[in-house]
């Protein structure tokens, strides 16, 4: 299977179908740092990131914001002091993607760079 972060995220149909089980088990291994939470009843890939400050974190935020804006799929990113929540979900279908999954693993690789 190719690695998440190889996949370009796709425009996803209103209503389409959301991922199926055997997907999320297929691509969760390789974002073991994300937990999938019910956000307002909504599916969702969450994670936690720690800085040193807040300009640390607020940079982080931006970098994930361009990212968002290059594959036209977005976040919600809650930015506290040293903090950066980030959720991925994908509106249009009302739950998980595998275009979140790969945003989730870019994420990462953002972090660790
Ligand atoms: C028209 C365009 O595809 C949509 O508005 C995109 C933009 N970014 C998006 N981001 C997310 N997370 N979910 C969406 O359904 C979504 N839809």
């Amino acid at each position: 299977m190719k690695y998440l972060t190889e996949h370009k995220c796709v425009p996803c149909e209103k209503g389409g179908p959301v991922a199926t089980i055997d997907e999320i088990n297929a691509y969760k291994p390789q974002i073991p740092e994300w937990d999938i939470v019910d956000n307002k009843g909504i599916q969702s890939l969450m994670r936690v990131f720690h800085f040193k400050n807040f300009k640390q974190a607020l940079a982080f935020v931006n970098q994930v914001g361009e990212l968002a804006e290059t594959e036209y799929h977005h976040p919600t990113l809650i930015l506290d002091w040293g903090r950066v929540e980030v959720l991925w979900t994908t509106h249009k279908i009302k739950g998980l993607h595998k275009n979140d999954f790969s945003m989730a693993a870019k994420t990462d690789t953002l972090f660790e760079s």
